[in-house]
């Protein structure tokens, strides 16, 4: 790289073990890059975390979760940001771009259980526990005679409840169970069918701000970018995007890349899962957003107007007891 190199680099990460374990990685994955560099991580709190007993929606969303990092990244406290992308608003303030974004661990949403093997051994009123609105309307879709109750908190506080006997199971993105070394506490993993992935799950960004000092962050990071999983997501997020994304609606989308050919599939859903607008496209991955933009519109013809503008008049009635992330 003809790229000058700064000293030293700081990463801004929340503090949970899970966000703690992507900074960590993101650090390696630098130090073996540039060994010349020290590398150092910046832990902090956001609100996001602090605000445990309320429904994320009221207060602010996904950027909750972000906006403490980009401060940090604004007075020069911090050079970068790893984030799971499922958490980062599908529009970053100005100023802020996404730099790279790293292959995907496993996508998928998995079943967790002390008892029970999958979503289908689940008798009549078992509860299961997910504050995932998508996830919720799926499951409900599929399994009308499962209890869904909300479920907050990071990745070991989820489990914690359900060690203690609060749920039957719990639904926990696959991703997260992995990179904390938890893979024998996921019994089944949910098939697309089942549970069609939030866009960005199971993948990690790196975020930065315009710089005024001129250094050229983003292609000292672009050996961490994965081409086919940046391709993916931008399909993802570009279908979120154009139904105002948030974590606030059940909405799924989920694209897989292989040798630069593209299956996206999307889907909107009444939190109750009694609605459901499903799509898919075929195309070439460097199209990417104008996919998302064409699956985004078959679920439009399919009513998803409509099917979101339930889940509005719900969260105006206070019905949501849910949201967002917490790992
Ligand atoms: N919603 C919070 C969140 N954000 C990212 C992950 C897991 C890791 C990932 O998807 O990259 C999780 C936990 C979960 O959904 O169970």
């Amino acid at each position: 790289m003809a790229q000058q190199l700064p000293s030293k680099l700081v990463i801004a990460s929340r503090e949970s073990r899970l966000a703690m374990w992507q900074a960590e990685h993101v650090r390696a994955r630098l130090s073996l890059l540039y060994p010349q560099c020290s590398i150092e991580i910046l832990g902090m709190t956001t609100r996001g975390d602090q605000i445990l007993d309320r429904a994320l929606s009221k207060v602010g969303g996904k950027g909750l979760f972000v906006k403490e990092l980009e401060v940090a990244m604004e007075e020069g406290r911090a050079d970068l940001a790893v984030h799971s992308l499922k958490d980062v608003p599908m529009e970053l303030p100005e100023g802020f771009t996404l730099a790279a974004v790293l292959e995907r661990e496993d996508p998928r949403d998995a079943f967790v259980s002390n008892d029970y093997a999958s979503l289908a051994e689940l008798p009549a009123g078992a509860i299961v526990g997910t504050s995932s609105l998508r996830r919720q309307a799926l499951i409900s879709a599929r399994y009308p005679h499962l209890v869904i109750k909300p479920l907050r908190g990071n990745l070991d506080t989820r489990l914690g409840k359900l060690d203690r006997g609060d749920y039957a199971a719990i639904i926990l993105a696959a991703a997260g169970l992995k990179r904390l070394g938890l893979p024998q506490r996921i019994k089944s993993l949910l098939s697309p069918e089942d549970s069609l992935p939030a866009a960005g799950q199971g993948a990690m960004a790196i975020e930065i701000a315009e710089r005024k000092d001129g250094l050229d962050l983003k292609a000292i990071l672009a050996p961490l970018n994965d081409l086919p999983t940046a391709q993916a997501v931008a399909a993802e997020r570009k279908v979120s995007k154009v139904f105002g994304g948030s974590c606030q609606v059940p909405l799924a989308a989920f694209a897989t890349v292989e040798g630069g050919q593209m299956h996206l599939r999307a889907m909107v859903a009444t939190p109750d899962g009694t609605r459901v607008a499903r799509a898919e496209v075929h195309g070439a991955a460097v199209d990417a957003e104008v996919l998302g933009a064409a699956v985004a519109e078959q679920l439009r013809t399919q009513d998803a107007e409509a099917i979101l503008a339930v889940c509005a008049a719900e969260q105006a009635d206070g019905m949501n007891p849910n949201a967002a992330p917490s790992a």
